[in-house]
């Protein structure tokens, strides 16, 4: 019915819509409001526009107050996988009946993009890692493989399945700051991209009411942070972190490890720049009982957090494709 609206015609006093159709899209004013200006669109168009203009508001109103983006972020192996893996895994437990939550693994886009294409066009064609319980989220032409191994050239990096062996990879980035900007200048807009279509899926077809990204390099990565309404840093103290990531990975030297916590950005500073800290130095029910604090305080919080500049990109861009969508009908 769009397109029986005229074309606008300046000066033959018709029709003339200028950017009032774009204002009217997003509710600024009402269809009477434009008669009197002297804009008019067709009954139906009008109709169509209102009609839209509350998909919207109901869309924001879903948004901004069911559904809140929250990144994880901290050093290594002070705990956010356990945090995550807290926060998710209570939902399944007969009291947390009070707000759904869920999980996005940067470390685990990491590890799907460094795969072959043909291993991850096995994945897509079965629908899920086999190896694993986690589903894969990686295309096969989102793979870095092939620029991986032409970056690390004269590298052992491949094990003798030919795919990318992480620890191999490991021990030659951490220890030299320009591979691993090297490393990072690859991986990281992928990671990036794929990250942000995980959140605009979640957005958009899922009922959680947190979304949990959790995210290493949040802060390192510089670009990240405006997509979450609330950043979480957990942390440790030194020697704890430390002593973590030695039992974690035993295959590390002490060097490697102090490596590996010496290429992130200082603790202090990341506690900083977030929002909520947990301090994960005690034991792992000390832990279960901060995050259980944490996840009731935002649950609670959650109508008075507002939108994330995500969300509000969201909104805006739904509704002006739909405006100049329905423009562009109008003149065809
Ligand atoms: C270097 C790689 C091969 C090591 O793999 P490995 O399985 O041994 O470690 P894993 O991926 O589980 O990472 C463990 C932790 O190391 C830290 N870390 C990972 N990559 C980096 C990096 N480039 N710089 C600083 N710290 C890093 C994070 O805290 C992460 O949680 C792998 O981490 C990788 O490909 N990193 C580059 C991509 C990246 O930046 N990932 C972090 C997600 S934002
Ligand atoms: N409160 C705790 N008490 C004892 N061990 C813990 C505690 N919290 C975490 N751990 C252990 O410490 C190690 C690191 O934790 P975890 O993997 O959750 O850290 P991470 O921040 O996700 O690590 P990474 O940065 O490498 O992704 C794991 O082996 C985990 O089981």
């Amino acid at each position: 019915s769009l397109s029986c609206v005229p074309l606008s015609e300046k000066g033959k006093g018709d029709y003339y819509y200028g950017f009032s159709w774009l204002l009217q899209s997003y509710g600024m004013f009402c269809p009477s409001d434009f008669e009197s200006i002297g804009t008019l669109l067709s009954p139906d168009a009008m109709a169509i526009l209102f009609s839209l203009r509350l998909v919207f508001v109901c869309l924001g109103v879903h948004l901004g107050e069911s559904m809140c983006f929250v990144a994880l972020t901290g050093g290594i192996a002070c705990g956010k996988s356990s945090v995550s893996g807290i926060l998710v895994g209570s939902q399944s437990s007969d009291n947390y009946q009070d707000g759904t939550v869920g999980l996005i693994c940067a470390d685990t886009i990491a590890h799907q993009i460094l795969l072959p294409p043909s291993v991850l066009e096995s994945y897509s064609v079965e629908g899920s890692n086999p190896t694993t319980v986690i589903a894969c989220v990686v295309k096969p032409k989102e793979s870095v493989f092939f620029e991986l191994v032409a970056a690390f050239e004269g590298h052992d990096i491949l094990s003798p399945n030919g795919t990318i062996d992480r620890t191999k990879m490991g021990s030659i980035v951490f220890r030299d700051g320009e591979k691993r900007r090297g490393l990072n200048r690859i991986t990281h807009p992928k990671i990036f991209s794929i990250l942000m279509s995980r959140l605009v899926h979640q957005a958009l077809f899922s009922n959680n009411d947190l979304v949990v990204a959790d995210v290493p390099l949040l802060f390192e990565s510089g670009k990240l942070s405006w997509l979450f309404a609330i950043t979480i840093c957990v942390v440790t103290d030194p020697v704890t972190q430390f002593h973590r990531l030695q039992l974690r990975n035993p295959e590390l030297s002490p060097k490697e490890c102090e490596d590996r916590i010496n290429s992130q950005l200082n603790l202090d500073l990341k506690m900083k720049l977030s929002d909520i800290v947990i301090d994960n130095s005690g034991s792992l029910d000390e832990l279960k009982d901060k995050v259980e604090d944490v996840r009731r305080d935002i649950m609670r919080r959650l109508f008075g957090i507002g939108l994330s500049l995500l969300q509000v990109l969201l909104l805006i861009g739904g509704s002006t494709s739909i405006a100049i969508s329905s423009k562009f009908f109008s003149q065809t």
